[in-house]
């Protein structure tokens, strides 16, 4: 068992009555924390790992013996990192949250999303041109990999039922980190993460890092075959293996040992495979803070690239929006320095009629721009299917409104 932690257990009788706009829920395993009401918030920069991790130890050591703190930290180094600290948390086991779905779904409002409006902040186009350009650089430059993403937003005709949104994550994804962040009264950021960046507790670290991927496939025998491209492709072998050497030289420091397998394995979620790699460490000091390695991991090259500041620098230039909490990172601490960390993917910042949706792909100098297109596409279908939408639905609707600017 990874995390064992005294929270207080639910009542089987009630349900959770999860409120988007003010809880937070991080799923992991076959545990889920779910928290209710919000103490207090606080920010605080992420360019200095010392002023992050005093200024999350002093707002916990303020608080009753078992608080944790609830954050996400955004790409970009420049900008400030949100804390939630919960009236109240619950520690839920799967059965539990099954039946709380159950009962949730039941008495929820089904209503089908109607989608009016389809906006790409960066386009097929753009993205394609943006993969040639990165070519381009790995050739003049010491650049060799980049992680390039598009953003969409979409407007629906009633209001987003978000829990409905975050029951759909819960039942269509039985791996993976779902989690569920209200970043403020307006805006909730929501999704089921593939990717631990980092969980410790006490000595103990562990690292998933995934990069490579592939659609998954309607036949078995489809699946079979990606399966086995995935894991034979030079490309993919290439782009997995820069994420797992910088993730290995910021955490060798931190420990006495780690153990990194000499080959990636296959990982699924309901729509993708990915290469990963699973690193576990013990750490030279137990009480070294999660945050004071999860934010020198941060950004890592599976959701940047190499060199990270070159590529960090290309990306802002080449996807002209900011990615703000997009491809950050999301988890939870205790008051010794314990916790989970994700990567922010898969997922969705909701507001009221809009929801923003991410999906990036990690570009090297063998990348074809229809092919990382069309993995992002595949990205995409986690948080389209969880608001009851298929890719067709946006791909014509944008269609139609490029046909319209023309
Ligand atoms: C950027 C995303 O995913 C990242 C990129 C991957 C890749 O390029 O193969 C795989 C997993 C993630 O590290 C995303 O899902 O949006």
């Amino acid at each position: 068992m990874y995390m064992k932690h005294a929270f207080e257990m639910p009542d089987p009788n009630k349900t959770l009555n999860f409120q988007s706009q003010r809880d937070c829920l991080f799923m992991s395993g076959e545990q889920c924390i779910v928290t209710q009401g919000v103490k207090s918030r606080f920010t605080s920069p992420i360019n200095n790992t010392q002023q992050l991790v005093e200024t999350v130890q002093q707002q916990l050591t303020k608080q009753p013996e078992g608080t944790l703190a609830f954050g996400v930290l955004p790409f970009c180094k420049t900008q400030q990192a949100h804390f939630i600290i919960p009236n109240k948390t619950t520690r839920w086991e799967r059965p539990a949250i099954s039946s709380w779905l159950k009962a949730e779904l039941s008495t929820l409002n089904k209503k089908v999303n109607h989608i009016e409006a389809v906006t790409y902040l960066q386009n097929q186009a753009q993205f394609k041109s943006s993969v040639n350009a990165a070519k381009q650089l790995f050739s003049e430059t010491t650049l060799e990999k980049i992680v390039l993403s598009k953003q969409v937003d979409l407007t629906f005709k009633d209001p987003i039922n978000k829990e409905l949104v975050l029951s759909q994550l819960l039942q269509q994804s039985r791996n993976g980190y779902h989690f569920s962040f209200p970043v403020n009264d307006h805006r909730t950021l929501m999704g089921v993460s593939p990717e631990l960046l980092l969980a410790k507790h006490g000595p103990h670290v562990l690292s998933n890092p995934l990069a490579g991927s592939i659609p998954r496939a309607a036949s078995a025998e489809q699946e079979a075959k990606h399966k086995k491209a995935l894991f034979n492709s030079h490309k993919d072998r290439f782009e997995h293996a820069v994420v797992i050497e910088d993730m290995e030289k910021v955490l060798t420091p931190f420990c006495n040992t780690l153990d990194v397998p000499l080959e990636p394995s296959l990982l699924s979620t309901a729509t993708m495979w990915h290469l990963s790699t699973e690193l576990k460490g013990e750490l030279q000091n137990q009480h070294t803070h999660i945050l004071d390695i999860a934010n020198k991991l941060h950004p890592s090259p599976a959701l940047c690239g190499k060199p990270t500041q070159a590529a960090y620098s290309h990306i802002l230039d080449l996807e002209k929006h900011s990615r703000d909490l997009f491809s950050g990172i999301i988890g939870w601490c205790d008051q010794h320095g314990n916790g989970e960390w994700v990567v922010v993917i898969r997922c969705a910042q909701l507001e009221k009629y809009q929801a923003r949706l991410f999906a990036g792909a990690g570009i090297v100098s063998a990348s074809e721009p229809a092919l990382e297109w069309q993995e992002t596409d595949a990205k995409l279908k986690t948080m389209l299917n969880a608001l009851g939408l298929e890719l067709k639905d946006i791909q014509q609707l944008s269609n139609l409104k490029e046909k319209a600017e023309l």
